[in-house]
């Protein structure tokens, strides 16, 4: 008998109604972080995983696109998944050219299984080191999945948080490709912008013209809820520094937010106190996604 993947007990599901945003996004703007979950009766989630979400699959997703305004997605890879990367690019591939994704995959990975995601949308790979979401992956492994993926013109998406960077640092400069780092590497929005520790991502950022950043998740990294004051300086000092190597998405379905569900227009309405200008919201929404995925 089929096991039933019953959502966790505490999930939290997406927005049902989120508002109409007032900021109208700019022509061609690009939600570069967002994921599918199953539906699991079609794509189960994975046996490894870590949380078992509700179902969020394609048709609610890009509903959501075109609600909030934008025109294409990039589906990031979510560990409930594990290495099965059948949901997401199935996604992709049903909307056209309209989506890229991100996969998850291991060491064993063949040249034709990327070259046949590729031609789904694929572009690129994640490597996760949130020990919440993973088991850990020996670093060796993550550099020959990159040395595999490079040649094909992909990307490393790599998720850590702020107290892991300092070891973690090393290895990202090893790395061959571009490289974009979720949700700026998750600082901790009480120590202020100046903090060393967020001092430290900036630096990175400023040595490594191949590290890009995610200016995502002010839900996430907020400790005072919407309208998230207290993420703004962040994101705005990464936006204004990087204006050519920053992106923005999301997060939809928001998986394992545990304080609150975020409205997916109040997160669009965000982008302009992060991106004041529509230079830096042209580019952030537009230019730099297009470059990256669909160059
Ligand atoms: O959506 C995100 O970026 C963040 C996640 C989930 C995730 O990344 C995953 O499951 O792969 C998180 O912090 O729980």
């Amino acid at each position: 008998m089929t096991e039933v993947q019953k959502m966790d007990a505490d999930w939290l599901v997406f927005h049902p109604a989120p508002k109409v945003p007032d900021f109208k996004l700019p022509k061609g703007a690009v939600d570069a972080h967002c994921h599918v979950f199953g539906p699991a009766a079609e794509f189960p989630f994975a046996p490894e995983r870590k949380y078992t979400p509700c179902d969020a699959g394609k048709a609610e997703l890009y509903a959501l696109r075109d609600h909030l305004g934008f025109e294409r997605n990039v589906i990031v890879q979510a560990t409930c998944h594990g290495k099965d990367n059948r949901a997401m690019v199935d996604a992709c591939r049903s909307a056209g050219d309209l989506a890229r994704g991100i996969a998850s995959v291991g060491a064993d990975i063949t040249e034709a299984e990327i070259r046949e995601m590729h031609e789904a949308g694929v572009r690129g790979v994640r490597f996760n080191f949130v020990k919440r979401l993973v088991d850990d992956t020996p670093k060796d492994v993550f550099l020959s999945i990159a040395n595999k993926i490079k040649d094909f013109g992909w990307h490393i998406v790599v998720y850590f948080e702020a107290q892991d960077l300092e070891e973690i640092e090393p290895f990202l400069k090893q790395l061959p490709t571009t490289v974009v780092v979720d949700h700026m590497g998750r600082p901790d929005v009480s120590k202020g912008v100046d903090h060393p520790d967020f001092q430290r991502f900036i630096r990175l950022m400023e040595e490594n013209d191949n590290i890009w950043s995610k200016v995502t998740c002010p839900d996430r990294l907020s400790q005072q809820g919407p309208p998230y004051d207290d993420v703004v300086a962040y994101c705005a000092e990464i936006v204004a520094r990087f204006p050519d190597r920053v992106l923005w998405g999301t997060d939809w379905p928001h998986p394992n937010m545990k304080s609150h569900i975020p409205d997916d227009g109040v997160l669009v309405d965000f982008i302009t106190r992060i991106a004041p200008t529509k230079e830096q919201q042209q580019q952030l929404l537009v230019d730099n996604p297009m470059r990256l995925y669909w160059a």
